[in-house]
């Protein structure tokens, strides 16, 4: 199983039925359509980055790429072991789920929330090392964790080692946070707006330190952010590629230069247009390419493909069926029938706003 990517998902869908609404009788429930139909593969020492807009499915595929999340259809594997499988005890179980499971870790946005407040930093970083090396003495704990310490810059680490978790900034419970993860040897991280709550000024010194760290300890990150300017800094730095989601589904995805150098996708150039420092003329880059600034509600989502109510080069044969994602360059892969050279959207008329429910715009940014 060595040449399996680490996590690879087929056909991924997360589709959460709402609750706690009293449904008259014979009524289905409200089904949020969180993730549809995605496939996305993570080799080893591999970066991800995966953006989009509030809502449209970040956190809920990269929990179900971790294991945390059960997808409604759909497979998971790890290293070529269905996670679910795994779980259920189903078929030949090579990997054991909580092997599974320890493989796969996570940092959060609110690593302050993650970190237990009656804690020390020794205390909570002896965990992992307690899992994954049984036969360590409490000595060669308390030195391999002043050695983490002082590599993610927490120096005097033995002062460290005793703060509380509020004797520390925001930025320092994250380095916590991320060798925390890191001793349980994973072979991925998810690593969830982690640097969204960090000040802007820090953002790029945690991402230096998180990619300089998964070179040396041979791990993959998915990295999501709602930010272009961050996930393309994280994509491109470490020669990995950015993903790029609307509303569930994964509509364009390949190495940066690929991705921002020749973006495919409308959503993809409304995302760059809304970042400015990724814009070439961002003084002069004119109004909203978007129809409207709404996103659809994905209890309801539009039906062919779901960008098409805000997308600029929206044609009636957008509206039929979802477009399957289309190799267009080198590991690019974009889901949108403008990447077709023969389809019948290029014969088929033009969408106009009077077609289109729910139009409007406005210009909301992903940039911070
Ligand atoms: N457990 C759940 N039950 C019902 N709906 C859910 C659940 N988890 C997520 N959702 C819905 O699924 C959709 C996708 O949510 P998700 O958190 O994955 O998006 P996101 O892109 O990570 O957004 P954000 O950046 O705001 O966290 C949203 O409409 C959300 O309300």
């Amino acid at each position: 199983m060595t040449d399996e990517p680490v996590v690879s998902m087929e056909n991924v869908e997360v589709h959460f039925e709402t609750e706690g609404s009293i449904l008259p009788f014979g009524d289905d429930p409200e089904v949020v359509q969180a993730v549809d139909g995605v496939s996305l593969d993570i080799p080893e020492n591999d970066v991800v980055a995966l953006v989009g807009e509030s809502g449209c499915g970040k956190t809920t595929l990269g929990k179900t790429a971790i294991g945390t999340q059960r997808p409604t259809s759909g497979s998971v594997k790890y290293k070529g072991q269905d996670i679910w499988k795994a779980n259920d005890g189903e078929g030949d179980v090579e990997i054991s789920f909580k092997e599974i499971r320890q493989s796969l870790q996570i940092i959060h946005q609110d690593p302050g929330a993650a970190l237990n407040p009656n804690k020390t930093v020794q205390h909570s970083l002896e965990a992992p090392l307690k899992l994954r090396h049984p036969d360590m003495d409490t000595f060669e704990r308390r030195e391999r964790i002043h050695e983490m310490l002082a590599r993610v810059g927490m120096e005097p680490p033995e002062d460290y080692a005793k703060r509380f978790p509020h004797q520390l900034s925001g930025g320092e419970q994250q380095r916590v946070a991320l060798i925390r993860a890191l001793l349980m040897n994973p072979d991925l991280i998810l690593a969830d707006e982690a640097v969204s709550a960090l000040d802007v000024s820090l953002r790029i010194d945690m991402m230096d330190l998180m990619l300089d760290l998964q070179d040396t300890f041979n791990t993959s990150f998915l990295f999501i952010s709602h930010n272009l300017s961050n996930a393309s800094y994280i994509a491109g730095k470490s020669d990995g590629r950015i993903g790029i989601m609307y509303l569930g589904e994964l509509v364009e995805i390949g190495p940066i230069d690929e991705v921002l150098g020749d973006p495919q996708h409308p959503y993809t150039k409304a995302l760059m247009w809304a970042t400015p420092n990724l814009h070439p003329d961002a003084a002069d880059r004119g109004d909203s390419p978007l129809r409207k600034i709404d996103v659809p509600d994905p209890r309801n989502p539009p039906t062919g493909c779901r960008f098409h109510t805000r997308c600029p080069e929206a044609r009636e044969a957008c509206t039929g069926e979802m477009p399957d994602a289309v190799t267009v360059g080198d590991d690019h892969d974009v889901a949108c029938y403008r990447a077709y050279d023969d389809h019948e959207y290029w014969s088929s008329p033009e969408l106009t706003d009077d077609g289109l429910d729910n139009l409007g715009t406005s210009d909301e940014s992903t940039a911070d």
